[in-house]
């Protein structure tokens, strides 16, 4: 429960909603109380004046005794609708408020775990999985929003109800006030654990799910593998097993619901007798008057619902506590990067990385090891190295997803860890290894680091990498959309639009991670010719894996198992005979063999 005063700012947020809606649940109870009353007058003139209508029997009169007493029946009837109509639009309200605060709720605290996602570093999101990163601001939130509007709201009623109907029948008649009342906490113990039984049910059932959505929206995606090795039956089979699990546990929730209604109906028929029999034998004794019975059978329906609804809210409760703590949990988790806030920044583009030692924190890994280096502004520096050397732990110690384990990277000749980490990224451009665009137009892709779209630069940008003619060849042109409700680029486009995406911005520093490899010589030398002109000013990092891309570097850096092994311009690296010049070899070697074919 703790974990739920987290809430309470909320609540006083909403404070002027939360207020009416207590007042609301107040006299909507009032005036969902009085028509018992109004029932009973009406039963006791009934008992009183059938007595009268037979005095009259056979007199002219008593035709006239019908009328008065049909009347005031009649009044009585449409007193008790009015005042369900009254206690109709109260709930109303009391819904507008409650409820509404809910939802106002629910909308805030999904910004403030969201906006607290988007400051957390790459490590957080090493640590957790998307479906559980999901979850927390979907499902949890969910069930908070139930805890924050309807446990509250049913919660409060019950209480007031109570409250209103155990004071008018305690001043009817204590005995019949306690007979009455005595099935109710069993009633309620029996529907908490029926209740229970329900939820453990449908959370498994809820899991069963997730697994067969998440086993299918994985064959989706793999469908192609699937096909190609020719799996089909094999994964219906498995759907097929899947879908039994799922099965059999919603036969048993089934089972217990079953249950659930006739308990319910038999426990309170047994209400509705007791209070009758012991009723009945107060008014024989004459303490109460026979339209108090009615009176009574009344409070004990009403009741009824919140009994029923105790067992339900107290499991809303439990459920939007341990979802609260999980939110809490990550709300209080603080981002490993922090930055400092600078009025200004204007970057050079001077890299150094100063015996920089770099292990992965998840894994342990020594990504880099003891790597120092420095790039001037405006050069053009290469890594190149095996796959798993560290070329891509360097691109993301530049852009600080990570701070390194030991040394220093210093920009410009100051610490990375002194930078306004926001301004400085605005001067990056950087294209990652995996291209990832969003379902959007390739135009708003493009234009993503932007905080408007210039089509202008759009155009610009698309030529700069290559990609402007593929694009205007598409029906819709710079609107077409990709992703999954759109078009399917092949592999070398969507690099060259996550280029753009990178140009676009004119940075100071534009760090490329091996996005040419889909890409074919003849437009990776027009990628680079461009970027050659466009270069100018500034530094621009390139990872790859051919030789031919890098030729033209400043300087290369070699890689091999998180170390520097060799370093130069391509001449030089070519005169040492090492690594550099072995790769090289192996890749003319392979091109010769690819024209000859
Ligand atoms: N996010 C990560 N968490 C943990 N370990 C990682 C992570 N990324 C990479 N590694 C590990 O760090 C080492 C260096 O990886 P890195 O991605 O820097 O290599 P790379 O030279 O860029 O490889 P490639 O050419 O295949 O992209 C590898 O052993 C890899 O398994």
């Amino acid at each position: 429960m703790k974990h739920l005063a987290y809430l309470n700012k909320f609540f006083f947020k909403y404070r002027w909603r939360m207020l009416p809606g207590i007042i609301f649940v107040i006299t909507s109870n009032i005036f969902g109380v009085l028509p018992a009353r109004v029932i009973r007058i009406a039963f006791d003139l009934v008992s009183e004046n059938i007595g009268v209508f037979r005095l009259f029997n056979g007199f002219e009169r008593q035709e006239l005794v019908y009328q008065i007493f049909g009347t005031s029946l009649l009044f009585f009837g449409a007193l008790v609708l009015v005042l369900a109509l009254i206690r109709g639009i109260l709930l109303f309200f009391m819904r507008q408020t409650i409820i509404l605060m809910s939802r106002h709720i629910e909308y805030d605290l999904k910004n403030e775990i969201y906006n607290h996602y988007q400051k957390l570093s790459m490590s957080f999101y090493r640590k957790n999985d998307t479906g559980d990163l999901m979850n927390r601001v979907t499902e949890d939130v969910s069930r908070v929003r139930m805890y924050v509007g309807p446990a509250i709201m049913y919660s409060l009623n019950t209480v007031v109800l109570f409250a209103l109907v155990i004071i008018s029948m305690v001043s009817v008649n204590l005995k019949l006030a306690f007979f009455s009342l005595l099935p109710l906490p069993i009633m309620a113990v029996i529907i908490y654990y029926i209740h229970s039984s329900i939820n453990v049910k449908s959370e498994q059932i809820q899991k069963q799910l997730s697994k067969l959505s998440g086993f299918v929206q994985e064959n989706f995606s793999g469908i192609r593998v699937i096909k190609a090795y020719g799996r089909e039956k094999h994964i219906r089979e498995k759907f097929a097993d899947e879908s039994e699990d799922y099965k059999e546990a919603s036969l048993d929730l089934v089972q217990v619901q079953a249950v659930f209604y006739p308990v319910l109906m038999l426990l309170i028929g047994i209400s509705t007798i007791v209070t009758i029999y012991i009723g009945g034998t107060e008014v024989i004794n004459g303490s109460i008057s026979a339209g108090n019975i009615a009176e009574f059978v009344v409070y004990v329906n009403m009741l009824m619902f919140p009994v029923m609804s105790l067992g339900w809210v107290t499991s809303l409760i439990q459920r939007a506590a341990a979802s609260q703590k999980r939110i809490n949990e990550f709300l209080k988790t603080e981002s490993d990067i922090t930055s400092v806030t600078l009025p200004e920044y204007t970057m050079k583009g001077e890299i150094e990385f100063r015996n920089v030692t770099f292990i992965y924190p998840d894994t342990g890994i020594v990504a880099l090891d003891n790597v120092s280096f420095t790039v001037k502004p405006g050069q053009f520096m290469a890594i190149i190295g095996r796959t798993g050397s560290g070329k891509t732990s360097i691109a993301n110690l530049i852009m600080r997803m990570y701070d390194p384990t030991s040394g220093t990277i210093l920009i410009d000749g100051t610490p990375l860890k002194e930078v306004d980490l926001n301004r400085y990224r605005n001067n990056i451009g950087f294209v990652p290894q995996d291209v990832f665009l969003f379902s959007d137009t390739i135009a708003n892709n493009i234009a993503f680091g932007e905080r408007v779209t210039d089509m202008a630069k759009v155009y610009q940008a698309a030529k700069d990498a290559a990609v402007y003619n593929n694009i205007i060849k598409f029906e819709h042109g710079f609107e077409t959309m990709v992703g999954e409700r759109g078009v399917t680029l092949s592999g070398g486009q969507k690099q060259r639009v996550s280029i753009a995406r990178a140009l676009i911005k004119s940075p100071k520093l534009l760090i490329m991670d091996d996005c040419l490899s889909a890409i074919d010589t003849k437009t990776e030398e027009e990628i680079l010719r461009h970027l050659g002109a466009n270069l100018h000013g500034r530094t621009s990092i390139l990872i790859a894996h051919r030789v031919s891309t890098i030729k033209n570097a400043d300087i290369t850096l070699v890689f091999d198992h998180g170390k520097i092994v060799e370093q130069g311009n391509h001449h030089e690296l070519l005169k040492r005979d090492g690594v550099y010049k072995l790769l090289y070899d192996r890749q003319l070697l392979e091109e010769e063999i690819t024209e000859e074919k």
